[in-house]
């Protein structure tokens, strides 16, 4: 497949702050690529900066064949982009602010109508199209700013932190209407989270962690990387116990993180019996589980992505 976003030692220097420290990495056409990383990682501002919204300190972005530096407007009638805040207009019905927006992106007139109506039935508020936004709940409200991210046929859509604000179930609708909309317009999205679910759903993650992109490749490839089961364990002392674990099982991969011990095996069937057996300290509670992306990031830094 080919590279629509090319991303080469992009960094961002605020004043006192390296928010993004030199970064390159490429989206393929047609996937959904996740910006996955804790408040503060830099996400906003690399999504910032491809977007052309803000000026890098130094690097280069190709989008859709355009310089981010040299071609603003090219790249912005090229991509959409759904911000983390509500930027619609509450006094307007959801078809005004379409058609405003219609205008705004030079949709062609004869165009304008079908185009609102085909997005409109993407997110599922044809029925609703002329109620005020401000009647609106925020999940409608945010199926809506899709929808116009929409509207001028955009090759790229970037969603910064699609579905912050949002309770569980309508977090999980957003993201069929999301998937929905990759199969149906085949278009690339570049999403950033700090949600691991929703990280899970893309087709490739770059983790990112104080400015800097630490891994990058597929959900499962990341946490097959790790490789076997996680044991998590507490016990009477946990400090005692990570002393005799280093002591008794030579190069255990061994972590504690806030109350509880994380221990790396190959498989956990050839091992858990052992173990138990081996530990004098009173185990107090025992958990087998498959490595997820917070592990993937534990591994990478020694710490655990807040939700
Ligand atoms: N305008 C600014 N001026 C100075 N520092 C900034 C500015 N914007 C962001 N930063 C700093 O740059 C770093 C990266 O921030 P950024 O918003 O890109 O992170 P993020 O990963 O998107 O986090 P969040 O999920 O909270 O939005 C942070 O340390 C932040 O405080």
């Amino acid at each position: 497949m080919d590279s629509i976003i090319s991303v080469k030692n992009l960094t961002k220097t605020y004043k006192k702050v390296d928010a993004v420290k030199g970064i390159s990495f490429d989206v393929e056409e047609g996937e959904i690529f996740g910006f996955l990383g804790p408040n503060g990682a830099g996400k906003s501002t690399t999504i910032n900066m491809i977007c052309t919204m803000l000026k890098p300190t130094a690097g280069e972005i190709i989008i859709n064949g355009f310089n981010a530096n040299k071609q603003k407007d090219d790249v912005r009638g090229s991509i959409g982009i759904i911000f983390q805040e509500n930027t619609l207009d509450e006094k307007l019905t959801a078809n005004e602010n379409l058609k405003l927006h219609c205008r705004f992106y030079n949709v062609p007139k004869e165009k304008r109508d079908p185009r609102i109506q085909e997005v409109l039935e993407i997110v599922d508020l044809v029925d609703e199209q002329n109620q005020r936004v401000e009647e609106y709940s925020g999940g409608m409200k945010r199926r809506l700013e899709i929808a116009r991210g929409l509207l001028h046929y955009p090759k790229v859509l970037f969603l910064d932190e699609p579905t912050v604000g949002l309770d569980p179930n309508t977090r999980a609708h957003l993201w069929e209407y999301i998937l929905k909309l990759k199969e149906k317009e085949g278009i690339t999205m570049f999403l950033t989270t700090h949600y691991l679910d929703e990280a899970e759903i893309s087709d490739r993650v770059a983790i990112m962690d104080q400015g800097e992109i630490i891994a990058i490749d597929s959900p499962k490839a990341l946490k097959d990387q790790l490789g076997g089961d996680i044991i998590e364990l507490s016990t009477e002392d946990n400090q005692t116990a990570l002393e005799e674990i280093n002591e008794k099982f030579d190069n255990a991969d061994v972590k504690v993180e806030d109350d509880t011990i994380h221990l790396k095996v190959a498989s956990s069937d050839a091992f858990i019996s052992s173990f138990i057996k081996t530990l004098d300290i009173p185990i107090t509670k025992l958990n087998i589980r498959k490595p997820t992306l917070n592990d993937v990031f534990l591994a990478f830094t020694g710490r655990k992505i807040k939700e």
